[in-house]
């Protein structure tokens, strides 16, 4: 996932002011999906939402079906609100619904589309996922990391534990420091950290070049040829600026990893390993070089969005909390942190896990998928080019495990059908209760479908289970009270492509002098 504020549709929505034209002329007798109906030229633009994009597509779900269509200036846009169509079309019909809609200005000409999250669909692709699948693509691949997530989630409760008031920070540092040691083995600085600094800049100039309508290239890709020179070309030369910032956010990670690797004092990280022995030619150079880059880009926002709300979670539901900490006592005990070797004991903590998961949509309306080809589904015409939406908030629950059942018609991640008073939070839902089946696992639906599946779903898995089991063993975390009142924080997630709570108070404290000790001892212990 990739940018915290902007939404991709609305990304996508910026740059299609050239199919105007084929509106007009280009009817297609076939039916498309049913939706809202649109205006002559301009199509549904009225309709699209511009924030929590996720109620309007559950609406047009629950008014439309399963799959509803809209066209804006030409362009198709598929809204998806069940699984079993995210299944048959992302997964079973992959070769046709896996490529990236094009950003002129933020791809093109800034490079952002040699990033995993944007990459064209093709050999390329296929490369940097094969990487990644290699090193951390399944629980097992992921056992030789877990000393570094302990170690950096140590580091967290330290942070916490000095300054509370600064939880954001910490969780976005702690983040950051995850997802560059397990790509390059490199450990941040507590301040000021040089790579940190260069990835939150790279960042930023992403979400700027893909900011909806900033840009004239995005509305006339054309444009993209004029030379600097020509007047109202400053995109160019902001994008020259802004490349540079992005080669130096990919290059100098890299290059750290190939002089330690000369040094023969590189740790063990996704880089090392796909580098070790071998003589890369300049095509694997690439690719090596920008998956670790995907690593980053892709990752460490949505870890952001799950740990903070975590603890959102914990203000505002103390009884849960309460729960966690009782089998974190009973399991663990006072003595020791919780570590990876302690998840199978502790299943409150997994059910929670899953409950932060389901209940906070890290990217409510994922990535847009592109459709290289017409498609004719369940009896609709899907044009070439059109751009699939997955709406997880809310979709219809047709589990990919259980595709048989008879619960074909049930819903999923905030729907009743699928999960009892889905606004509740209330990890139980996931316990083996009385003899009732525990309710589907949102991790088989939240890090989306098919060829485009999240490929760092274990990785997040493991950083969101072993920062709730360090954090709930050590500190008390509750509402704040001011001038005598307690403060509940609202929750109202940010609309964009990774939505994150918004900020919030709460109060952390120590839940005794043993847990002090917990966590002032050596993180590296
Ligand atoms: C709770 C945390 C996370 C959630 C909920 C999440 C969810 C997702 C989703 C829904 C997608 C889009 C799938 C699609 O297009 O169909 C995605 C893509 C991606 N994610 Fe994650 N993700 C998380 C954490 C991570 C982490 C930790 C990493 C890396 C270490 C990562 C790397 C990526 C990359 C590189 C892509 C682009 C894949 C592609 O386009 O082929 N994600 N993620």
């Amino acid at each position: 996932m990739l940018t915290p504020n902007v939404t991709w549709l609305d990304l996508c929505l910026a740059g299609i002011g050239v199919y105007l034209v084929k509106q007009v002329f280009n009817k297609n007798p076939a039916s498309y999906p049913p939706g809202p109906r649109g205006w002559p030229l301009i199509g549904n633009i009225q309709d699209i939402p511009h924030i929590k994009h996720w109620l309007t597509f559950a609406e047009w779900g629950k008014k439309y079906g399963a799959i509803s269509h809209v066209e804006v200036l030409g362009q198709h846009i598929i809204v998806i609100n069940s699984v079993k169509s995210a299944v048959d079309m992302l997964d079973k019909k992959g070769a046709v619904y896996s490529d990236r809609p094009v950003l002129p200005m933020a791809g093109e000409l800034v490079g952002w589309k040699h990033i995993l999250a944007l990459l064209p669909y093709g050999d390329r692709f296929r490369q940097y996922r094969k990487n990644i699948h290699h090193i951390i693509g399944n629980r097992a691949a992921l056992d030789v990391y877990h000393p570094i997530e302990e170690i950096e989630t140590r580091r967290f409760l330290k942070r916490v534990f000095s300054n509370p008031e600064q939880l954001q920070a910490h969780v976005r540092l702690t983040a950051g420091a995850i997802t560059l040691r397990t790509s390059y083995g490199y450990e941040v600085k507590e301040n000021n950290d040089p790579f940190i600094d260069l990835a939150e800049r790279a960042m930023n100039n992403f979400s700027r070049s893909s900011a909806p309508g900033a840009f004239i290239v995005d509305i006339v890709p054309l444009l993209a040829n004029v030379p600097e020179w020509f007047p109202g070309a400053g995109f160019k030369r902001l994008a020259r600026e802004w490349r540079q910032t992005l080669k130096e956010m990919v290059d100098v990670p890299y290059k750290f990893v190939k002089e330690q690797m000369d040094a023969g004092i590189a740790p063990m990280s996704f880089t090392s390993n796909l580098l070790e022995g071998r003589i890369l030619s300049a095509e694997e150079d690439h690719t090596v070089k920008w998956s670790a880059a995907s690593l980053y880009a892709g990752g460490a926002d949505s870890i952001v969005s799950t740990i903070y709300s975590l603890f959102l979670a914990m203000t505002l539901f103390p009884d849960v909390q309460k729960k966690a900490q009782a089998e974190l006592d009973a399991v663990v005990g006072p003595d020791r942190l919780p570590s990876f070797a302690d998840r199978d004991s502790l299943p409150y903590i997994e059910a929670l896990v899953k409950e932060i998961l389901r209940w906070n949509v890290v990217g409510p309306t994922s990535i847009p998928h592109r459709v290289t080809e017409d498609d004719i589904h369940d009896g609709y015409h899907i044009p070439k080019g059109s751009l699939v939406i997955l709406n997880f908030w809310l979709v219809r629950y047709f589990s990919v495990f259980d595709i048989s059942a008879k619960s074909k018609d049930r819903f999923m991640l905030n729907d009743p059908q699928t999960y009892a008073n889905p606004s509740q939070f209330n990890p139980e839902r996931f316990l083996d209760n009385n003899g009732k089946d525990p309710e589907p696992d949102p991790r088989t639906i939240c890090f989306g479908f098919g060829r485009r599946i999240c490929p760092g779903l274990h990785l997040a898995d493991a950083s969101v289970w072993i920062s709730t089991a360090m954090s709930l063993a050590v500190f008390d975390i509750s509402k704040v009270v001011e001038k005598d009142v307690e403060v509940t924080p609202e929750v109202d997630p940010t609309s964009g492509t990774i939505s994150h709570p918004k900020p919030f108070k709460c109060s952390i404290k120590p839940r005794s002098a043993k847990a002090v000790a917990l966590i002032q001892q050596d993180a590296n212990y």
